[in-house]
């Protein structure tokens, strides 16, 4: 369901007969904020994983799934540009703004799918590429259209999709799944919430202009507090697991665990917030070094990877 009427937006991108769409508008098509960490986290499953990968071939599999990523984000701005329209944060985009028409969005986002899957598939192997179109899948219809606007457990089971890279990127070179590329799944999955949670609480207003059930807006900021904090406290022994289990070295281990330490220590600072406290300081701290943790993790598994590799007999 609609939260406003966007049929405003179809003839959007012509007037004249010129379109008014740049070649910037397509790229913020594809999020390309996000799909920078989409593309660290699947090279890192990539370069862990066991066995030899041509280094062609390995950018191959990471353009395309970058391609992907980059397609399901235009498949969900093509879908949501209704609710990206009434909310500050995501108005200027360019199907709610007007600049690219939703139906051209729409196709963009459909060949880009076909082109990464189809890529990846003839280049690398298949079971990374059915593994690609699932997650496109899962993020554009089954996050997008039928969870967000739902439930407010929208993210934890839509995150899935973000959490796959990873795997994906380990399945290019083996062709199948495995425990360690599971563990790498589930310290995304995990991170999703506090990451995803700890921005809402100070974009509230946004979401709850767009009615979309975002969990401070249905449950409220204490339930928010304390699951984004549960969820913290699973999460750090888990960013921990890859040393423990031996697929990451003592440099890793000890990034993992300091940096997991501050992760808790400001989700407790967002757990101990004041109600109605406006500015959500803790809140907006956690967010951003969310984002650091994760590229932070990642980064180091990949440099020790790639390490590994150079040292290694057979190397890449
Ligand atoms: C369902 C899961 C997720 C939700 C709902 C979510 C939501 C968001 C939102 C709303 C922002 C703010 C963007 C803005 O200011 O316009 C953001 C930022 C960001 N997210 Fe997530 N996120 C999710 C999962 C992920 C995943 C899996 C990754 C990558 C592995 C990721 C990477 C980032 C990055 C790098 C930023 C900062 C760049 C930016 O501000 O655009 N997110 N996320
Ligand atoms: C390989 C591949 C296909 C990966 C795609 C998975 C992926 C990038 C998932 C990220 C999830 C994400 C950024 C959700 C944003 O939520 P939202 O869409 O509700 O945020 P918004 O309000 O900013 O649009």
């Amino acid at each position: 369901m609609s939260a406003v009427d966007i049929t405003h937006l179809d003839a959007a991108d012509t007037r004249g007969g010129i379109s008014l769409a740049e070649p910037g508008d397509f790229f913020a098509l594809l999020k390309p904020r996000v799909m920078s960490l989409v593309v660290l986290t699947a090279i890192t499953g990539l370069v862990l994983a066991p066995g030899a990968i041509n280094p062609m071939l390995g950018f191959i599999a990471i353009l395309s799934i970058a391609l992907g990523a980059g397609a399901s984000g235009a498949l969900n701005m093509w879908y949501d540009a209704d609710i990206d329209a009434v909310m500050t944060r995501t108005a200027t985009r360019p199907v709610p703004a007007g600049r690219i028409a939703p139906e051209t969005a729409l196709a963009f986002g459909l060949a880009m799918s076909l082109l990464s899957v189809c890529t990846l598939g003839l280049a690398v192997n298949w079971f990374a590429a059915a593994f690609l179109a699932f997650t496109i899948f899962f993020y554009a219809v089954v996050y997008t259209m039928l969870l967000k606007r739902w439930t407010p457990q929208n993210i934890v089971i839509g995150g899935a999709a973000g959490a796959f890279p990873p795997m994906i990127g380990w399945a290019c070179v083996t062709g199948g799944l495995s425990m360690e590329s599971f563990v790498l799944f589930l310290i995304i999955f995990l991170w999703t919430p506090p990451h995803f949670w700890a921005l809402a609480m100070f974009k509230m207003k946004d979401y709850g202009a767009a009615g979309v059930p975002m969990l401070p807006n249905v449950s409220g900021e204490a339930t928010t507090r304390f699951q984004i904090l549960a969820y913290s406290l699973v999460l750090v022994p888990v960013g921990v697991l890859p040393y423990v289990l031996g697929f990451a070295g003592p440099v890793y281990g000890a990034a993992a665990a300091l940096l997991g330490a501050y992760f808790v220590w400001l989700a407790f600072k967002t757990y101990r917030m004041a109600d109605g406290d406006e500015k959500m300081l803790p809140a907006k701290r956690l967010f951003g070094f969310s984002i650091l943790y994760l590229f932070a993790l990642f980064g180091i598994l990949l440099v020790e990877g790639v390490v590994a590799r150079l040292t290694m007999v057979g190397g890449f």
